[in-house]
């Protein structure tokens, strides 16, 4: 293989959609501790090395999860399936840039980079290797891998975690679980097959649409205190991006397909999206 492919079979590996999101909190999480006549430059190595970081939990992950991703339709493509590339190397690379990334924090601060070493720390040994093979809990707290890029953000600018950061983390952990719920109800059959007790596949379709709904809801009232915490504009557009996801959550109630399952999937996505750009965009103005 030439270096070029093996690039591309890490990029993928290193799933660029979900690090963008990661970014966005860490981003938003830093936006949010800033106060007038603070330097934003800090930013940057925080945001750099939470990229690298994350990259390289998730290519670990692919790398631990081989024989499991065979077995699902959605994984079955992935570059370590194929074989482009063999675990103990994806497992070296990966580990490479998670120590990479952490080191990075440290220009910052030591709980930047604690923050960071934590997100990869949960994500490997709590979540792949602990929880996801042996309970539909795993997510819930496998969550907190996401927290921990906000609280690197918030924590980039501050060296200190106050309530506010603190609440930017926690509505990530309380997103998680209708975020990664809507879509295992539309691979439902991949988990059955692999053997992941993911709540869709433990459960059953009606029961998981409800615990989307319910998740959902529960996170919504930290969203509108978030919203609160920063202004009305921002109070009133998360009002209405909160009401849409639960228009969507009890249509999913209602009829739940994977086609409205998908739906939810994307909607869950745009929805933590356009709140972490409302959070960046409101101090920037
Ligand atoms: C333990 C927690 C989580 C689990 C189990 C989970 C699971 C998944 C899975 C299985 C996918 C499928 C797509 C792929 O393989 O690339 C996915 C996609 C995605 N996840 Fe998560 N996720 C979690 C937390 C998060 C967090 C914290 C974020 C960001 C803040 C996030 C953002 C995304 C995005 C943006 C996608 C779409 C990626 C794309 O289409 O390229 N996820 N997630
Ligand atoms: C601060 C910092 C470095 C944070 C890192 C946080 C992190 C890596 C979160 C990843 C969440 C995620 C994409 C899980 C995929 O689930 P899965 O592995 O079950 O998906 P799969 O079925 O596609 O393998």
């Amino acid at each position: 293989m030439s270096l070029q492919q093996k690039i591309k079979a890490y990029l993928k590996l290193g799933k660029l959609g979900v690090v963008s999101l990661l970014d966005l909190a860490a981003v938003a999480g830093a936006f949010l501790a800033y106060k007038h006549g603070i330097s934003l430059l800090p930013i940057i190595p925080m945001f750099i090395g939470g990229t690298l970081a994350s990259m390289g939990a998730m290519i670990i992950n692919s790398g631990i999860e081989i024989d499991r991703d065979k077995v699902m339709s959605r994984t079955s493509k992935r570059p370590t399936v194929v074989g482009y590339v063999n675990r103990k190397e994806v497992i070296i690379v990966g580990s490479l840039l998670a120590i990479l990334g952490t080191a990075l924090g440290f220009i910052d601060n030591i709980l930047t980079a604690f923050f960071i070493a934590l997100g990869v720390v949960i994500y490997i040994f709590v979540y792949t290797i602990l929880l996801k093979p042996r309970t539909w809990l795993n997510i819930v707290i496998g969550g907190f891998a996401g927290s921990a890029a906000a609280w690197a953000g918030y924590t980039s600018l501050t060296n200190s975690l106050t309530l506010e950061g603190f609440l930017l983390g926690f509505l990530i952990f309380m997103w998680t679980p209708g975020h990664f719920w809507s879509l295992a109800l539309k691979y439902r059959e991949d988990y059955v097959n692999a053997h992941y007790p993911m709540l869709p596949a433990v459960v059953g379709i009606t029961t998981s649409a409800r615990a989307i709904a319910i998740s959902n809801a529960l996170m919504i009232p930290i969203v509108l205190l978030l919203g609160y915490y920063i202004n009305l504009i921002a109070l009133i557009a998360f009002s209405i991006l909160s009401l849409f996801l639960m228009f969507l959550s009890y249509r999913l109630i209602l009829n739940p397909t994977k086609e409205e399952a998908i739906k939810s999937f994307i909607f869950s996505n745009i929805y933590l999206m356009l709140i972490l750009l409302i959070m960046i965009i409101v101090k920037l103005i």
